[in-house]
C-alpha cells in the first residue's frame, strides 16, 4: 500500500520545535495574496501584521487598525499561500480589556480566516491572557520590547533595554510570556546584549523572533515593504534587499512617456476585428 504524503501547512508546534533543532525560523510580513504567495516557499511563517495600517493605509501609527481590517487581509494571505504558518496580529483594542475579550477576538480570527496563530503585544501583564488563549486552543505568539501599540505611553517608537532596570523588566516579560505557553515571542527594538540574553536564556522555552534585536534569536522577521525598498521610511534595523520604489517609479515614468507620445498601446496590445 502506498503511503500518501499530504503536504500541509506548518503549525505553531512545528515552529516551537525549531528552538531545540537550531534551524532558523524565517519570517516576513505580508498583507496581500500575491506577495504572500511569493514568500510562501521561503518563509516558515507569514505575519499579517497590524503594520498594514501604516504600510497600506498611510496611518501614523498602528492604533486605528481594526479587527475587521486584520481579518480581510488575513483571508487574502491564506488564499495566496499553502505551506507557511499564517500568524495574525491582534490589533489595538481587540484583546487588552480582558482574557474573555482576547479569546472572542482571537476566535473570530481563527474561524474567519483559517490562520494558525495570533500575535499580541505585551509582557508579564498579559501572561494570564496568553495562558487563557493557549489553554483554549489558540496558539499565541508574544511580542515584547518596542511594542508599537504602546507608542503613546512609550513616547515614540523607542528602542528598549537601556539600563539595568529595563533589562530586568524585559527578561521577566519574556519568561512570563514563555511560561504562559506562547510558542514564540517577537523581540522588537531591543538593545543587542539584552535581546541576546533573552534569546539564549534557558528559562525562555518559546522560540525568539528578532526585529531590531539580535542575530542570536531563533528566527528573524522584517516588514516586507521595508526590505524590498518600497516603504518611504524604514527603521534603522531594516536591511534593504531590493529597491522596488525605484523599479516602480522607472516603470511608471516610461508608461507615462509612452502614453504621452502615443507609443502605447502598440498593435500587439489592440484588437483586430474578426
Ligand atoms: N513599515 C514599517 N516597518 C516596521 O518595522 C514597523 C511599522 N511599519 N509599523 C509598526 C512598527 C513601528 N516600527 C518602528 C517604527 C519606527 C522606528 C524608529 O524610527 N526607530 C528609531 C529609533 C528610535 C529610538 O530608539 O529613539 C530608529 O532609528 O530606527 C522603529 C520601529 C516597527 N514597525
Ligand atoms: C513588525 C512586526 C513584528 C509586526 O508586529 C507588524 O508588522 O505589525
Ligand atoms: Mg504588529
Amino acid at each position: 500500500m502506498s503511503q500518501h504524503v499530504q503536504s500541509r501547512r506548518l503549525r505553531a508546534v512545528d515552529l516551537a520545535k525549531r528552538k531545540a533543532e537550531g534551524r532558523k525560523i524565517i519570517a516576513l510580513t505580508a498583507y496581500h495574496a500575491h506577495t504572500a504567495g511569493i514568500l510562501d516557499p521561503y518563509c516558515d511563517f507569514i505575519l499579517v501584521g497590524d503594520s498594514l495600517g501604516m504600510v497600506m493605509h498611510g496611518m501614523e501609527s498602528t492604533l486605528p487598525v481594526t479587527l475587521e481590517m486584520m481579518i480581510v487581509q488575513a483571508q487574502a494571505v491564506m488564499r495566496g499561500t499553502a505551506r507557511a504558518l499564517v500568524v495574525v496580529d491582534m490589533p489595538f483594542g481587540s484583546y487588552e480589556a480582558s482574557r474573555e475579550q482576547a479569546f472572542l477576538s482571537a476566535a473570530r480570527v481563527l474561524k474567519e480566516t483559517g490562520a494558525g496563530a495570533i500575535k499580541l503585544e505585551g509582557g508579564a501583564r498579559f501572561a494570564d491572557t496568553v495562558a487563557f488563549l493557549t489553554e483554549r486552543g489558540v496558539p499565541v505568539m508574544g511580542h515584547i520590547g518596542l511594542t508599537p501599540q504602546s507608542v503613546n505611553t512609550m513616547g515614540g517608537f523607542k528602542v528598549q533595554g537601556h539600563g539595568a532596570g529595563d533589562e530586568a523588566r524585559l527578561i521577566a516579560d519574556a519568561r512570563a510570556i514563555s511560561d504562559a505557553g506562547a510558542f514564540a515571542i517577537v523581540l522588537e527594538g531591543i538593545v543587542e546584549p539584552v535581546a541576546r540574553a533573552i534569546a539564549t536564556d534557558p528559562a525562555v522555552s518559546a522560540a525568539t523572533i528578532g526585529i531590531g534585536a539580535t542575530s542570536a534569536c531563533d528566527g528573524q522577521i522584517l516588514v516586507l515593504e521595508d526590505m524590498l525598498g518600497l516603504s518611504e521610511r524604514a527603521p534603522k534595523f531594516v536591511k534593504g534587499y531590493g529597491s522596488l520604489r525605484e523599479h516602480i517609479e522607472g516603470a511608471v515614468r516610461m508608461y507615462a512617456e509612452e502614453v504621452r507620445e502615443g507609443r502605447f498601446p502598440a498593435d500587439e496590445h489592440t484588437y483586430a476585428p474578426r
